[in-house]
């Protein structure tokens, strides 16, 4: 795998302290409010088992499975929901567990969705911000790391399946999926 990187991002330290910090913010704003963590599949599952593992009270966790890029580097601008939740989120505080926000429309679909579901709040932890495509107009509540207008993998993140399991975040050589 490592030999597809053209350049790593974000070291597994870097990574680690951004949990770190995000933890102790969500630890500090969701004190006594047993939230629900949404885990948005697949991308977010790396980041969602860190994250929670900083958090010293209780919070619940579920997953919905959404996608739009169906093994391209462009979002397809098609959001598909193809697992939804397990539990009802009626006057539950919930977080979108995000690992990243990209054109926005993932998390503007789910926003969407979440609008009539009578939530007491609704809020997005994203690992990483990818502004420079964004497509909807979605603001993370939280946001552990900004990263450049490029294709990355690693920590959850694929290309066509791939490269979830690299523990740092890195760049994708173009001649992978030239
Ligand atoms: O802001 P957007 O442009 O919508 O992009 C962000 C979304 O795209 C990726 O998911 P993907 O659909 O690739 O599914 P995956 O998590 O299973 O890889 C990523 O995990 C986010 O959920
Ligand atoms: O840069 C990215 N990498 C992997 N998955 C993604 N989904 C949206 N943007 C990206
Ligand atoms: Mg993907």
């Amino acid at each position: 795998m490592d030999q597809d990187i053209q350049e790593i991002l974000f070291t597994p330290a870097e990574i680690a302290a951004a949990n770190q910090k995000l933890g102790q913010q969500l630890a500090r704003d969701y004190h006594g409010k047993n939230p629900l963590f949404v885990c948005v599949l697949k991308g977010a599952i790396l980041f969602l088992t860190d994250l929670v593992r900083q958090i010293p009270e209780s919070v619940e966790i579920d997953f919905m499975d959404v996608s739009s890029y169906h093994g391209k580097t462009t979002s397809s601008g098609e959001v598909k929901i193809l697992k939804d939740l397990d539990v009802s989120v009626a006057g539950r505080d919930v977080v979108f567990v995000e690992d990243i926000i990209d054109t926005g429309k993932t998390l503007k679909a789910l926003m969407d969705l979440f609008a009539s579901r009578k939530a007491k709040s609704v809020k997005i932890v994203s690992l990483v911000d990818k502004p420079a495509h964004r497509e909807q107009v979605v603001q993370a509540d939280y946001i552990g790391l900004t990263c450049p207008d490029k294709f990355i993998v690693g920590y959850g993140m694929d290309y066509q399946e791939n490269y979830r399991n690299l523990p740092y975040i890195g760049v994708l050589k173009s001649e992978v999926y030239l």
